[in-house]
Formats: structure tokens, sequence, C-alpha cells
């Protein structure tokens, strides 16, 4: 599934009829099976787009096309995992995982589906859990496992292991590779983290500037598991750093300015 991205800006509504533009003239591709990260930093409109690419949100201006024809809405072959995960707190483990799919009847295989990715996720213990029952880790698992039973061709994730602590942030990072490289699919995730972006993406588009637009597209050829030591991956993180000290320095003068 091919994602065209072109030349879209988005406003909301400001005080009184006023419109606020949050992101201006962005355009880019995304080919399929690529990993992409948004990177930005908070409020820079990273959310906006991954919410345009769902299909929840239509751009004020220009037009996104999937293989070609421009998003109509959500879909079933864009699934997407939020920040915090959102189960239904009376459902189990494995009904949580299996909800999507049931409303969708989606239900060939289902219970074969469910089991393999609760498997998959390391769930197999908790398959009859309550929400309320798992950790933070946990839950985001399930969301994951409920975002890929439906096997989507593309995955969009909204800053999904923010809020986990630094080891479970890495082991569910490296299953979630591990599954991309398995499942094949299209993964755009957004996050504020260049180390998460850097560990995770084969392509990374750096949003900057009010309303945000596109400062810099890296595509990184390097094999996964990505070593922070590595001397590629030390430039780049450098290389980063000195792209959002630009756009940072330019904000701020332009800001004395006014
Ligand atoms: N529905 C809305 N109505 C009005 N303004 C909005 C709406 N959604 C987002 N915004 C504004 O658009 C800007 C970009 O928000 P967005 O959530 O896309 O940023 P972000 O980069 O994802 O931020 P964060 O990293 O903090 O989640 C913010 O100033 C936000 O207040």
């Amino acid at each position: 599934m091919k994602i065209d991205i072109e030349k879209i800006c988005k406003s909301y509504d400001g005080p009184g009829k006023t419109q606020r533009q949050v992101i201006k003239d962005i355009s880019f591709s995304i080919n399929p099976g690529d990993f992409v990260i948004i990177l930005g930093e908070s409020g820079c409109g990273k959310t906006t787009l991954l919410n345009m690419l769902a299909g929840l949100e239509n751009p004020t201006c220009g037009r996104i096309l999937v293989d070609g024809s421009p998003i109509a809405g959500i879909h079933p072959s864009r699934s997407i995992l939020f920040q915090q995960p959102a189960l239904i707190p009376w459902l189990s483990v494995k009904e949580n995982v299996a909800y999507g799919c049931k409303i969708r009847k989606d239900t060939q295989d289902l219970e074969y589906r469910v089991n393999q990715f609760i498997e998959i996720m390391g769930l197999t213990g908790a398959a009859d859990a309550k929400p309320s029952q798992l950790s933070l880790g946990m839950a985001q698992r399930v969301c994951l496992a409920r975002a890929l039973v439906g096997h989507p061709q593309v995955l969009l994730l909204d800053e999904p292991f923010a809020s986990l602590d630094t080891f479970t942030q890495a082991h569910i990072q490296e299953e979630l590779v591990n599954l991309w490289m398995s499942e094949s699919f299209t993964a755009v995730f957004v996050t504020h983290d260049i180390d998460e972006a850097i560990r995770l993406g084969n392509k990374i588009v750096v949003l900057a500037g009010s309303p945000a637009g596109i400062s810099d597209i890296f595509d990184i050829d390097l094999p996964y598991p990505r070593n922070q030591h590595d001397p590629g991956i030390k430039a780049l993180r450098t290389d980063i750093l000195n792209r959002f000290k630009i756009a940072y320095s330019v904000k701020r003068r332009l800001a004395d300015e006014i």
C-alpha cells in the first residue's frame, strides 16, 4: 500500500472566527513496508498528521492518496495505536483483541489469529485476565495485538510507548520491529524521542516550525537491532539534533523579531 501525501495543510478553529494553521505544505511518500517515523517537538502537529493518515481528520488543503485514491475516512487496512492503552474494561484480554474484528464481521480463523497474536505478545498466561489486572506494558501489548489481528496493511502509532518505563519500552520496541519484519506491514510511528526514532525507523521525517513543515527526511539503511554505540547511529543522532538546533534558533529569532 503506497501512501502519497501531497501538499497538505491543516487549520483548526481558533478563538472567535480565527483559524490557526498547524501544518503547512507537507509532501512526502510512504512506500509499502516502510517504517516511517514522524519526529518533532511536542505540539508541532505530529498527531494531527497521523490522524489525517488514519482518516480521522481531513486536510484543510492538499490530499492524501492511498494506492492512488484519496483517503475517505477510517478503514480497517489502516490500524491505529494510541499513546494510552484504551481497552474495554469488562472484556478479557482475548475478547479485547478480537473485538474490532468481530464488529467488522472479520471472523474467519479469528480465534486462531487472536491466540497467535496473544502468544506473539507474550500474553498467553493473561488471555482471560481483565484490563484492570494488567500492567501498563501488558495493556499496550494487548492494544498492539488488537491493532494487528486484522492484518492491517498500515499500522499508525501515536507515541505508543511514551508512558512505559525504559526497560519495557526497549522490549516492546524490539517486539514491534520483529513483528514489522515478520508481518510486512507499513508502520508510521509518531515520537518526539530521537533515540526511539533512530532505533525503529528506516525513514525519519522531521517536522519543525509553526505551522509545521518538513525540515528534513533521513533515510536510514542500518540493520536491526540497532546499537546506539554504532558510529553510524551516533553520527545520525548528532545530525538530527543539529537540525533541531537550527530550527529552534530560527524560531527564536523570528519570535524576537515580532
Ligand atoms: N481538534 C483541535 N482543535 C484545535 N486545535 C487543535 C486540535 N487538535 C490539535 N490542536 C492543536 O494543534 C497543535 C498540534 O497538535 P498535535 O497534537 O498534532 O501536536 P503533537 O506534535 O502531536 O503534540 P504532542 O507531541 O504533545 O502530542 C497544538 O497546538 C494543538 O493544541
